[in-house]
């Protein structure tokens, strides 16, 4: 890609009218507008709405901003600083986009910024900025006396000579330094003169992070690539071996009739061929060397016949009827239980979508979920197919973006942020486990629900949307019933697997009776040892990682807490470390206690690790892994875990929530979960919810093939009624009680919720700021839509108190668009009261 500079000599302006335009620009900062710029003359015909620019902004810095809109019309109040450099020839963002953009900053009270920050990956915005030097042509080393000379020639002003000095002096300096080293307001406008005048050029430009990946490639050259050529070739290498071992592993590996098809240099050579060899070939003009830039998501071919499965007659049935649905409606719910094949029946979707020319989307909660969905999608759909999650590099974001843009891509999986890439004709966007919390960006803004920004998304494109579950969010399945959305239920599992019969573990009388092995029951830890034995797999679900959740003292029951959060630290038994789950603090185990000194220290609870370490001593001849945040913080060690408990290298593989979704092991029939009471017992309104979904889900691993799937709960309150209802996987039950107590204490879908979060250094500051804003929203909103403030659960976090208010308002009573732009104007006026300076409010709309 070509970089302009707004420096460059102004005679190649293709322009000849010398109009004033100004752009407005969109820059990555929580502002709540946009920015007006000025286009340098010779950037007239270049810059145009959604091509990136690198603007000044505040003083010292230098930005990537992207043009909203082009104008004539100068800003108010100030006059525009210059735009200082154009980055793209062609829009990098769409129209579409754009509008996308400004939609979330509004529904989700942001600035457009934020939402670029979010939107954009990090490789299209820039790295470093420019740096500049004095121009060749200028003499170096001058003297004063000497430039006393050229000052009155070149037209100097006093701080174009102090920069010019500074660069004798430093070198190279970027745009930043030379502002601040010369302390200037402006200093790009000095740059500016002195690049016009040739003194000074800017030497590095504005670099892009991304770059392409090349590889070295080799291929025959034409000549020899026929039979009689490769004769004449061999005939050419006879006296040496390791020449003729070359040529032949390069005829194995890529036959002629392939010519012109190269292979990489790399695998040429493999282990080990000779390189000098190679050179000689090279030399002597039979093979030839070159560089190709490579996709980083080389697949095999897309070969039809690899989509061998075909649907049941269910299947089929459940796909027929969303077209149907989509005849008079834009989205189709599809709760299909567990193991009732909704991955195919997706494909099956696709591949009709595809064909029909338009692009799809399929979004994932995780990328836990991604690495064997991907793959299953891969074998079908090959290179069509675009991967898009953040534990992708850069540079692998940067190409699904622009193969998206430019048509290569018309297939991308991905998660979040995925709903951000630049989508010119969307057919169809499937959101796969629509019921999953982790659609939903908790921080930083946009605080987006990708799932319902999807919704939108879709109506722009006039897509159609799959929303689908086997735990239907309960404002979705509301709406299905309320037949705005299309239903279609598989209540059924592929083949002749049934869904696992659901075992409860009464806790409290296994410690009665002194059955405890560790953390195990008898009932569990028998049924482990059949599995084992009849060589089949485990799955064990702990929704908390760490050795033991805490430490606690045996004499004063003291318990060592975050130094900037109200939390108590989990034990890392390896590292033995106490860490703060929130904000990452870490620090030593305490030999004594804090409160009383005693040395009797303990760990109290349990997490994945310490479950983990129980069995290698419980059951020491099976191999154990473990999956949660500690085991997966690189891209591929999420991959490493499946794929071993795949291959069947893994016996038991223990885990947090991210084992309990979306997954297909064919050996797991037994599932066990542990310590379920306390996600039972949370205090929110979603708890019935969330735990329903998750024991659902996470029973949904157990028997995907067999008809003999088990799951073993151990809980200490086995007779709670929601256990009743998920032993028997009743979702219509379960449904239809919470949706009247939904309804009873106006909670979505019947309500809309905002919460804000008011936060300060002090205590005191924070609640006398939430009790004002909260009386400023209540007359209007009434004393009953706003509640609190109150201490959230964690009062304080990275060293901040926290007060929560919540608004509550109900469904189609409000213009949501008014009462959020009155809720602002509150926030604002609050920001003004100087006494509450450091005061930060984060709005969270549709919390979940
Ligand atoms: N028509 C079919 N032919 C062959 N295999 C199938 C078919 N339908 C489903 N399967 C297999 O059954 C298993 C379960 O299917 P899948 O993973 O799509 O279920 P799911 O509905 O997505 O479940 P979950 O909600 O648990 O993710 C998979 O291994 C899949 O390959
Ligand atoms: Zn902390």
């Amino acid at each position: 890609m070509s970089l302009f500079s707004s420096f460059s000599d102004t005679s190649n302006s293709i322009s000849t009218e010398r109009k004033t335009l100004f752009a407005e620009v969109i820059i990555p900062v929580p502002l709540k507008t946009t920015f007006t710029y000025r286009i340098p003359f010779e950037l007239n015909d270049f810059v145009q709405s959604g091509v990136r620019v690198v603007i000044p902004f505040g003083r010292k810095r230098v930005l990537t901003g992207v043009v909203k809109s082009v104008t004539q019309e100068a800003p108010k109040g100030y006059s525009a600083k210059y735009i200082l450099e154009l980055l793209d020839e062609e829009p990098l963002i769409t129209q579409t986009q754009i509008w996308f953009w400004s939609w979330i900053a509004s529904y989700y009270m942001c600035s457009i910024g934020e939402v670029m920050n979010a939107a954009l990956p990090s490789g299209l915005k820039l790295s470093s900025t420019s740096r500049l030097q004095l121009h060749p042509d200028w003499k170096n080393g001058i003297n004063q006396e000497e430039i006393k000379e050229k000052q009155a020639e070149y037209d100097l002003s006093e701080d174009e000579i102090r920069l010019i000095n500074l660069l004798e002096l430093e070198n190279s300096l970027t745009y930043e330094q030379a502002g601040e080293k010369l302390d200037l307001q402006d200093v790009y406008q000095i740059i500016k003169k002195l690049t016009q005048k040739r003194i000074v050029i800017i030497f590095e430009e504005l670099k892009e992070k991304y770059s392409p990946l090349k590889e070295k490639q080799i291929r025959i050259a034409e000549k020899y690539a026929t039979q009689e050529g490769i004769a004449e070739a061999f005939t050419k290498t006879t006296r040496s071996v390791k020449q003729e071992e070359l040529l032949l592993t390069y005829l194995s590996k890529n036959p002629i009739k392939n010519y012109p098809k190269s292979i990489s240099k790399k695998e040429l050579l493999g282990e080990n061929l000779s390189a000098s060899s190679l050179k000689t070939l090279i030399k002597n003009g039979i093979f030839e060397e070159f560089e190709k830039t490579l996709s980083r998501f080389e697949f095999e071919e897309w070969t039809e016949t690899e989509s061998q499965i075909s649907l049941t007659s269910t299947q089929e049935n459940a796909v027929n009827q969303i077209f149907e649905h989509f005849q008079d409606k834009s989205t189709v719910l599809l709760h299909g239980i567990t193991g009732s094949g909704k991955t195919e029946m997706y494909v099956s979707l696709i591949e009709q979508v595809l064909q029909s020319g338009s692009q799809v989307l399929m979004l994932l909660p995780e990328i836990a979920l991604t690495s064997q969905i991907v793959v299953r999608l891969k074998r079908i759909f090959g290179n069509a197919v675009g991967v898009y999650h953040s534990r992708f590099s850069d540079n692998e974001r940067v190409e699904v973006w622009k193969g998206v843009l430019n048509g290569d891509i018309n297939f991308v999986i991905g998660v979040r942020s995925s709903v951000f890439l630049p989508f010119e004709h969307l057919g169809l966007i499937i959101v796969d486990e629509e019921h999953d919390p982790s659609y939903k960006q908790y921080d930083p803004a946009p605080r987006y629900h990708a799932r319902d920004a999807a919704l939108v998304l879709a109506h722009k494109h006039q897509a159609k949307v799959v929303l689908g579950s086997a735990t239907p969010s309960v404002e979705s399945y509301f709406l299905a019933k309320q037949k705005q959305y299309g239903l279609v239920e598989v209540l059924q599992r592929f083949g002749e697997a049934t869904l696992p019969e659901i075992q409860l573990v009464d806790l409290k009388k296994s410690k009665k009776r002194k059955e405890l092995k560790e953390n195990f029951t008898l009932e569990l830890f028998e049924q482990m040892k059949t599995a084992l034995e009849q060589h089949e797999q485990v799955l064990l679900f702990q929704n908390r990682r760490g050795y033991a959740p805490y430490l606690s003292c045996e004499v004063c029951e003291w318990i060592p807490e975050c130094q900037n959060c109200s939390v108590s630290l989990t034990y890392h038994q390896r590292a033995n470390e106490l860490r703060c789950h929130y904000c990452g603090f870490s620090t030593k185990v305490p030999q004594t206690c804090s409160a009383c000194s005693s040395t009797k220290i303990y760990p109290k609870g349990f997490g994945t690790q310490k479950l983990e370490e129980d069995l290698q001593v419980l059951l020491p001849e099976s191999r154990i892994a473990r999956m949660d945040k500690d085991t997966t913080r690189t891209r591929t060690g999420y991959e490493k875990i499946i794929d071993a408990f795949e291959k069947h290298e893994v016996d038991i593989l223990v885990g947090t929530q991210m084992i309990t979704k979306g997954l297909d092991f064919e050996k797991v029939n037994l599932v066990g979960v542990f310590d379920a009471d306390r996600i039972l017992f949370f205090p929110d309104f979603r708890s019935s919810e969330r735990f329903m979904q998750l024991i659902m889900q996470v029973s949904g691993r157990a028997g995907r093939r067999s008809g003999k799937g088990k799951v073993v709960i151990q809980t200490n309150s086995p007779s709670h009624p929601l256990f009743a209802i998920i032993s028997l996987h009743d979702y219509q039950t379960f449904y239809n009680q919470e949706i009247l107590e939904r309804q009873e204490y106006s909670y979505p879908p019947f309500a809309r919720l905002i919460k804000l979060m008011v936060r300060h250094e002090e205590r005191e500051m924070a609640q006398k700021a939430a009790f004002i804003l909260s009386k400023k929203l209540q007359p209007k909103l009434g004393a009953g839509r706003v509640l609190g403030p109150e201490a959230p659960i964690i009062e304080r976090i990275r060293n901040k108190f926290q007060q929560a208010i919540l608004i509550k308002l109900e469904r189609n009573k409000f213009d949501l668009g008014k009462t959020k732009e009155f809720i602002q104007s509150q926030i604002d006026e609050l920001y003004k009261d100087k006494s509450f300076k450091k005061i930060q409010v984060v709005v969270d709309v549709d919390f979940v």
